[in-house]
């Protein structure tokens, strides 16, 4: 019998598309996965352990090594630089980061402030513009920073668009489309190899398959 795999799941928006997700895949998830408090949900059946974390924290559980494999979004990816391998693009719960401001905004001022929940993926970003910012870290509703004066601008994510729109902002730059990944413990695919191997092409099998 091989060992248990621990699987790190974000809590939230991704949860229940990555649960549909492995249930299209074959994976056997019992009802309790629909509505449950509890924070460690194991399937003995399928040999699996899944523990749920805050999305940014699911890349920290891998890396560390106490999950094997885990669900982050690309936005998680990109502001935590975890050592862990990115195996697959699950292609769920798609959006994208943008700056977004107030319309007629125009870059003049000498260090702009920018809030965003990615302050290091913001940071880096308008360094590769050659724009240099003062950075402001949030931890939610993003969006009320430049109607209060906190902020300038804004880095957030965007998806349907409505939370801009809802509160007078207008999207000014894109900057990179984010969907969920399938992410590993570099040690865990030396030592659960087979195992890992098989979750990535079931999974891999659902995502391309609806690609066609
Ligand atoms: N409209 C959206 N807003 C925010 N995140 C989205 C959206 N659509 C998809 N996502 C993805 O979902 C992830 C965030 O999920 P969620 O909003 O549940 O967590 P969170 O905002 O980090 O948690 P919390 O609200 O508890 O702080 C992001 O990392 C991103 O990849
Ligand atoms: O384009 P939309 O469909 O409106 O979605 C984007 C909004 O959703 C997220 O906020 P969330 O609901 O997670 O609240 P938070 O900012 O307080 O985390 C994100 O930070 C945006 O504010």
């Amino acid at each position: 019998m091989s060992e248990v795999l621990t699987v790190a799941m974000p809590k939230g928006r991704i949860f229940e598309e990555a649960v549909e997700l492995l249930r299209r895949a074959g994976y056997r998830l019992p009802e309790e996965f629909d509505d449950s408090r509890k924070l460690i949900l194991d399937v003995e059946e399928e040999n699996l352990r899944f523990i749920l974390a805050k999305p940014m924290d699911v890349p920290t559980y891998v890396e560390h090594g106490v999950a094997d494999i885990g669900v982050a979004g690309k936005d998680v990816m990109i502001e935590e630089e975890r050592d862990v391998y990115e195996v697959l693009d699950l292609k769920i719960s798609a959006c994208y980061l943008a700056v977004a401001g107030l319309p007629g905004y125009e870059k003049k001022d000498i260090n702009p402030k920018v809030a965003s929940k990615y302050p290091n993926l913001a940071a880096q970003y308008f360094k590769e513009q050659g724009e240099q910012v003062e950075m402001i870290k949030l931890n939610g509703s993003i969006e009320l920073a430049p109607l209060i004066g906190l902020a300038d601008r804004i880095v957030d994510i965007v998806s349907t668009g409505r939370t801009l729109k809802e509160n007078g902002l207008v999207e000014l730059e894109t900057i990179v489309p984010i969907t969920s990944r399938l992410i590993v413990n570099p040690v865990s695919y030396r030592m659960k190899d087979e195992q890992i191997d098989q979750m990535v092409e079931r999974l891999s099998g659902v995502v391309e398959g609806e690609q066609a």
